[in-house]
């Protein structure tokens, strides 16, 4: 039964603004449907190209669930300043300024239009740390501000400490200095965020979290994809500068053993997912099935996806891999799969461009999951009990796979050479380790207990479940 804040709360509104990549959605819808849970009025808004690939996607599965709402979300849709067709990825950095300009005026006549009227009053505006502009808009309206943090805590820290140069990096003159911050184990160069790390390549990202830690205090609440058990000590170091409060994980509520509770699952699918994996692995032996995918952004060099084919075909074991359509073909072959392999392994292996990957790795068929670390992914295999073999490329991925051996210490990181790139004969070691090894055991034993840690935080008074509640009785209040 609703309790008598709950009542109350029926007309209060959130808008909810993502950048429109899936593994940024995704946390947001999550999270929304824990707020529509306690009675919020809850709409997302994201760029027009993320409706434009819903639409495709949808009208290819033949979906039930209108373009208009995803179950009780609203969905509001502006524009980025660029036509469909335009190749975002490949022009990052010119993408990010144009949005960063255009963004806040188009979100901003969208707030107009959407809530002029004063039964419909925003009582806060929920950001996520790629479109830091958000807060500016937030502030000119007068609505109070969050961000969700969709990113491990222990990433938080860091880059609070580094863009407020509270410690010491790594520099051109040091580049091996080891970097010691309160809450986490000792960082070696290969173990932080490539964005912190003076090789750093990509110009705007590191440019929008400049904006954002400098727009930190316009933020009356950061929230984060996490859970205190998970993350206990990088979250407590964090009190006095900047709390956080871990509301997580935003994974399907079925992966967390919550079909029960009224809490439906909510996603959009930017890509269409090949649903008859499923049906193949029910065909496979329990704990059997090795799980590839590296997200929805990356994509492997030829070498290393020759290594990784190599590998599966010479552990003879059965897998699942997918290998996504690029969207704008390049020349260098990158995430294509190797001539050949497809006909060599069909009767070992599927490989699928887009598989629903929360139920995959709840399958009793999977036995390991080898992953770029992407923290949606992070967060769906540790709700999933599944050992990981990490294979990180960039951004918050190589401390994700830190976390992964040396804090979670569910699985292990696959060694590269210099250049980061990894051989098949290292991908093949680490598969053989992962189910066979002398560690095979503890990995599945703190696995199932990171498992269990998660379903409790949710819960009903769980950590994050409290987190929850306090933030909508705070909104309801300000
Ligand atoms: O076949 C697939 C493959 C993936 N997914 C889903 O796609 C999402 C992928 O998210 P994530 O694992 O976080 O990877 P990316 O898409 O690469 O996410 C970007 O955003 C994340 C959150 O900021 C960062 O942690 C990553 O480094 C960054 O690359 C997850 O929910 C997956 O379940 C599917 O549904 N089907």
């Amino acid at each position: 039964m609703a309790s008598k804040e709950e009542k109350e709360a029926v007309h209060h509104h959130v808008l909810m603004v993502s950048f429109s990549a899936q593994g940024h959605i995704n946390p947001l819808l999550k999270l929304g449907i824990r707020l529509v849970s306690k009675g919020l009025h809850v709409t997302l808004a994201t760029t027009e190209v993320a409706q434009d690939r819903m639409f495709k996607s949808f009208a290819a599965a033949a979906a039930t669930t209108t373009i208009s709402s995803v179950s009780d979300i609203q969905l509001a849709f502006f524009s980025d300043g660029f036509d469909m067709d335009y190749d975002r990825k490949a022009n990052l950095d010119h993408y990010m300024e144009t949005l960063g300009k255009v963004g806040p005026i188009n979100l901003s006549k969208l707030i107009q239009q959407h809530y002029h009227d004063k039964q419909k009053k925003l009582c806060c505006i929920i950001s996520n740390p790629f479109v830091p502009w958000v807060a500016d808009v937030a502030v000119e309206h007068g609505i109070p501000c969050a961000m969700l943090w969709i990113q491990p805590c222990s990433l938080f820290t860091i880059y609070y400490r580094f863009y407020n140069n509270l410690n010491q990096f790594p520099t051109l003159e040091k580049p091996d200095l080891t970097v010691e911050l309160p809450g986490l184990p000792i960082l070696n160069p290969q173990d932080l965020p490539s964005f912190v790390l003076p090789s750093n390549p990509f110009g705007s990202l590191p440019k929008l979290f400049i904006e954002l830690f400098s727009n930190m205090k316009k933020h009356n609440w950061v929230l984060a994809n996490s859970f205190l058990e998970l993350e206990k000590e990088a979250i407590d170091s964090m009190s006095e500068l900047c709390p956080i409060r871990p509301v997580g994980p935003l994974v399907p509520p079925s992966l967390l053993g919550q079909d029960h509770e009224n809490l439906f699952d909510v996603g959009i699918q930017l890509r269409k997912p090949e649903d008859s994996c499923l049906e193949w692995l029910s065909n496979q032996a329990d704990s059997s099935v090795i799980y590839v995918s590296f997200g929805s952004i990356i994509d492997l060099s030829a070498k290393e996806m020759e290594a990784i084919a190599t590998a599966l075909k010479n552990s003879k074991r059965p897998f699942l891999w997918v290998v996504k359509k690029p969207e704008f073909p390049t020349a260098d072959k990158s995430g294509e799969i190797p001539q050949g392999f497809f006909e060599e392994t069909k009767k070992q292996g599927l490989i699928v461009s887009w598989c629903p990957q929360t139920k995959v790795l709840a399958h009793p068929a999977i036995a390991c999951f080898i992953t770029h670390c992407g923290w949606n992914s992070m967060l769906e295999t540790i709700s999933a009990g599944v050992p990981v073999i990490a294979y990180p490329q960039w951004s918050d991925q190589p401390t994700n796979a830190m976390l992964v051996s040396d804090v979670f210490k569910i699985g292990s990181r696959l060694g590269t050479n210099e250049d980061g790139v990894v051989n098949s004969e290292e991908v093949e070691k680490c598969i053989e380790e992962i189910i066979h090894g002398v560690k095979s055991e503890e990995y599945k034993k703190n696995a199932m207990e990171l498992k269990l840690a998660a379903r409790e935080a949710v819960a009903g008074g769980g950590s994050s479940d409290r987190n929850i509640q306090l933030f909508v009785e705070e909104i309801i209040g300000s």
